[in-house]
This record gives C-alpha cells, sequence and structure tokens, in this order.
C-alpha cells in the first residue's frame, strides 16, 4: 500500500497472507470458514506450489494471539483467467480445514447485488504489499481510502484505454494506491467486499494508472458453485 498508514491491529479479521516458504507474496480475504478469495495472477511464477495462508495476523513476523498458518488443500484459479490480462483474475482458496473463527478471524461477506459502486464513494483497501516506490515492504498491515473512480474515466485513452469491463472497477491512484503484494485483498466499501485487488498495469502510485479491482458481484455464482462442489 503506497501513501497509506498502519490498520488498527485486528480490525480487519479477514484479511489473509498467501505465503510461499514463509514469504508474503499476495493478500486474501475469508469469504468462508473454509474458503479465501485472491486473485488468479498471484499464482504466477509459483510453479504449481500451493500456498499457506496466515490469518488472524496484524503483523507478518512478531508472535500474535490467534495467529495461525493453514495449509491448503486446493486452489482454484477462475477458468477465464491469464496472464496476458486481468480478466476474471480470480482464485479460491479452499484451507486444509475451518479457520478458527474469533476475534482476529472473521469472515468478510462480500456484494452479491451485480450493480456498480457509485463514483466517489470512498472505499479501502489493506494489504501487506510494498509501501515505496523502491518496494520496502511493511511488516504490519497497512491500509489507505481511495475514491471510486468511473468506468468511463478509468477506460479513458490517457489511462486504461477501455481495457476495463463491467467486471470490473478502478480507484484513483494519485500517490496513494495499492501496489505489489496488495494483489488479491479486498476493496471495502461500506463494510461490504466489492472488489479483489489485481495488479492492473504494475505500475503504483500514477494517478494516469488508476488502481483496478475485479468486481466479485458478477462472480458470485461461480464462487458459490466451487464452494459447494467440493463441500466435504
Ligand atoms: C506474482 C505477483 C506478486 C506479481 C505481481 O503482481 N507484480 C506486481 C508488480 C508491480 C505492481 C503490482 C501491483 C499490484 C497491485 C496493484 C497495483 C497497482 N495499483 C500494482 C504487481
Amino acid at each position: 500500500i503506497l501513501g497509506g498508514y498502519e490498520a488498527r491491529p485486528h480490525l480487519r479479521p479477514y484479511m489473509a497472507s498467501l505465503q510461499l516458504d514463509g514469504q508474503h507474496v499476495c493478500g486474501g480475504f475469508l469469504i468462508a470458514e473454509q474458503w479465501v478469495l485472491s486473485a488468479a495472477h498471484c499464482t504466477e511464477g509459483t510453479n504449481g506450489k500451493l500456498f499457506q495462508v496466515l490469518l488472524g495476523a496484524h503483523s507478518l513476523t512478531e508472535p500474535e494471539p490467534h495467529k495461525r498458518l493453514y495449509r491448503v488443500r486446493a486452489q482454484i484459479a477462475h477458468p477465464g483467467s491469464n496472464i496476458h490480462n486481468n480478466r476474471d483474475d480470480l482464485l479460491l482458496l479452499q484451507l486444509e480445514e475451518k479457520a478458527e473463527l474469533n476475534a482476529h478471524v472473521k469472515v468478510l461477506p462480500f456484494q452479491r447485488e451485480d450493480r456498480d459502486v457509485e463514483a466517489d464513494t470512498l472505499c479501502e483497501a489493506a494489504g501487506w504489499g510494498t509501501v515505496t516506490h523502491s518496494g520496502r515492504r511493511p511488516d504490519k498491515l497497512q491500509q489507505v481510502e481511495r475514491p471510486v473512480i468511473s468506468r468511463e474515466l478509468c477506460n479513458h485513452r490517457t489511462r486504461h484505454d477501455q481495457t476495463i469491463t463491467e467486471k470490473m472497477m478502478c480507484t484513483d491512484s494519485r500517490k496513494k494506491d495499492t501496489c505489489k503484494g496488495d494483489s488479491g485483498g479486498p476493496l471495502v466499501c461500506n463494510g461490504v467486499a466489492e472488489g479483489v485487488v489485481t495488479a492492473g498495469s504494475r505500475v503504483c502510485g500514477n494517478y494516469k494508472k488508476p488502481a483496478i479491482y475485479t468486481r466479485i458481484a458478477p462472480y458470485a455464482a461461480w464462487i458459490d458453485g466451487v464452494m459447494a462442489s467440493a463441500a466435504g
């Protein structure tokens, strides 16, 4: 997160850190006791290795009560996702077992009504992604508040030039922005997850390249279907 600040510990008990060999790679969030939603592009370069999912954390390194690393039973990328564009950039992770829910580990509801969030709505993104242009990684969860911008503005020739589909949304990226390692985290508007951070043009903090999110509502049926079909 660029231009943000340290989150109040455990005020976002749905936040997940997707890790490989103890290293934070991407964000994610708990959508059900045994399911985390993240971004498919986070699997880039992992050549099929499964993530481990850290729940209940504020610091990535310090011991904290209720902080726990879960193994992943299955990772399901949306069939339409690919590395060439940001389309269908969703990843479902089934945990090896149901997460133990408590004050520090909670499910975040996602939007099921397929209607655009109004431009200028203030939403929040959080993550352990880089906090400087030079790529410094934080130990503690960061957050930033960003206004939604219209798809029309986001699709302008000087911005993302007609690549933003009706299954994506954008927020202003002037100075304050999501960045590398924040992918997969939720965009929370009025307490509901409306989007999932995607990498877009992989630049951060440049107002000409607004932040892009996969809208969740259009994928509610896919998410429900995967969770139902894998139910133990
Ligand atoms: C395997 C993945 C971690 C590879 C990857 O995502 N790289 C990467 C590099 C630079 C910026 C970003 C990035 C992410 C989220 C939002 C934004 C822009 N708001 C940029 C993402």
